[in-house]
């Protein structure tokens, strides 16, 4: 009788191996990553886009678990060495991505192995924090982020998208609408302009740039080509629109939109400036702003901020890497002294009952036998770290436990920021 046995079937072994991999082997990283998050692209397709942000930092960060038995990769994790805007100023930041597992090696701890070596090889290179987008917002808690910040999808209907009449208009203004390379150098400066003082940002660079202005058939769909309204004055660029429009017919005219990609100013009158051009373009009647600051100036400057229609997402996860480093080194806007003690379950060195003596230019964070006034975990302050997450919501939740009362009150006022954190960009 013939053997038919086929080894391909047999009983998966439970072993793997976590390492990190190089610019070679990273297709095989890429491919597990593209099938797992569904991606349409084949593994050239994917390489092709993904190489350029990786050439430019190197592959060494990139971690990938190799299943023993079979030698193939099954699962990867990766970051960029940001420069990234937080509450203490421009700091590294390990900005996670291109996390993955082989959809047949699901929920054996593939992920939660490369999690563990990935926090570790970020806390040996002395970088306080890691953040993230979540594909899912159940994965990440676990590992010890906290969801620090929300932005807005929001879309306007033309008709009520004029702004009020007292908003500010600025006769000096000019706004060009032009090919986005062709005013590539204006949409970096009021970028970086930005992007120093808006905590959730990070430095942009030339592949982060060409990223944003690709405008292949891929990222274009049924939309016309990228263009870039720039705002500015006799001084220079004040502020930019990206976006694409789209025809559209129906029985009762033109319905076209316009998808705004992404927008930024730096006065008033330049953010004033660009919706009235963006909702004076004729022949749309819907503009989409699928990511805005949760503060963004549009919504005070329509005359009914009902007409827009909102919606609250999770963007970016934050992971305090080095707690007591990074509670040192953030500013505060209320004094706060007390005990927390704080539970870790991926970074012991997190762990433990930390005194924390914060004021308006840092904080003294040390380790104390004291009994604590608060109990919580490490997430609850990554999610509170950037100002917009309160401590009092996961206490409202019951998920926090005070022991002296007033404590995360006075904790939150201490943590408050007044602008809200923003990222905008996937990565
Ligand atoms: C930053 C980014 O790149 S975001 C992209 C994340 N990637 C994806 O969403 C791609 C599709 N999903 C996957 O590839 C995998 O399912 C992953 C990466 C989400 C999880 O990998 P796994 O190896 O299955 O996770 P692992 O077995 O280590 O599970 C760890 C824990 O997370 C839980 N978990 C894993 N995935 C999920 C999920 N999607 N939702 C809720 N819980 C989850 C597990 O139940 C387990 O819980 P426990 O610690 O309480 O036992």
């Amino acid at each position: 009788m013939t053997d038919t046995k086929n080894a391909d079937f047999d009983p998966p072994k439970q072993g793997w191996t976590v390492r990190h991999t190089d610019a070679e082997e990273f297709a095989q990283a890429a491919r597990v990553f593209g099938q797992s998050l569904l991606f349409p692209e084949d593994v050239d397709g994917l390489l092709a886009r993904m190489r350029p942000l990786h050439d430019e930092v190197g592959y060494e960060r990139a971690l990938i678990a190799v299943d023993e038995a079979e030698g193939e990769v099954i699962g990867t994790a990766n970051h960029f060495p940001f420069d990234m805007t937080m509450p203490s100023g421009r700091v590294p930041v390990a900005g996670v991505t291109g996390v993955g597992v082989w959809p047949t090696h699901r929920r054996r701890g593939v992920l939660s192995s490369l999690m563990r070596r990935q926090l570790a090889d970020v806390h040996a290179a002395g970088v306080r924090y890691a953040a993230l987008w979540a594909s899912e917002g159940s994965i990440y808690e676990r590992f010890g982020y906290g969801n620090a910040c929300t932005e807005l999808d929001t879309t306007l209907n033309r008709p009520y998208g004029a702004l009020r009449a007292d908003a500010p208009r600025d006769p000096g203004l000019r706004v060009v609408l032009r090919e986005p390379e062709r005013v590539r150098t204006d949409l970096e400066t009021v970028h970086e302009a930005v992007c120093a003082v808006q905590v959730g940002q990070f430095r942009r660079t030339k592949p982060w740039w060409d990223r944003a202005l690709f405008d292949g058939p891929s990222r274009r769909g049924d939309k016309g080509p990228l263009v870039a309204a720039v705002v500015g004055n006799a001084d220079g660029p004040l502020g930019y629109a990206l976006y694409r429009v789209k025809a559209q017919w129906e029985d009762d005219g033109a319905q076209g939109e316009a998808h705004v990609q992404e927008i930024t100013a730096t006065t008033p009158a330049a953010w004033a400036a660009l919706f009235d051009h963006l909702f004076s373009r004729d022949l749309v009647a819907k503009v989409f702003f699928p990511f805005l600051p949760a503060d963004c100036p549009l919504h005070h400057l329509l005359p009914d901020r009902g007409r827009a229609v909102a919606r609250h997402f999770p963007s970016l996860w934050v992971r305090l890497v080095d707690l007591a480093g990074a509670l040192s080194e953030r500013p505060y806007a209320a004094p706060f002294a007390g005990v927390v003690a704080v539970t870790d379950r991926h970074a012991p060195w997190n762990a433990g009952r930390w005194r924390i003596k914060a004021d308006t230019d840092g904080a003294r964070v040390e380790l104390t036998d004291d009994a604590p006034d608060l109990s919580l975990d490490v997430s609850h302050l990554g999610a509170a770290y950037l100002g917009q997450t309160t401590v009092t919501g996961f206490q409202r939740a019951g998920l926090i436990t005070e022991h002296t009362p007033g404590t995360v009150a006075r904790l939150d006022r201490a943590l408050h920021r007044i602008d809200a954190p923003f990222c905008g960009v996937i990565f």
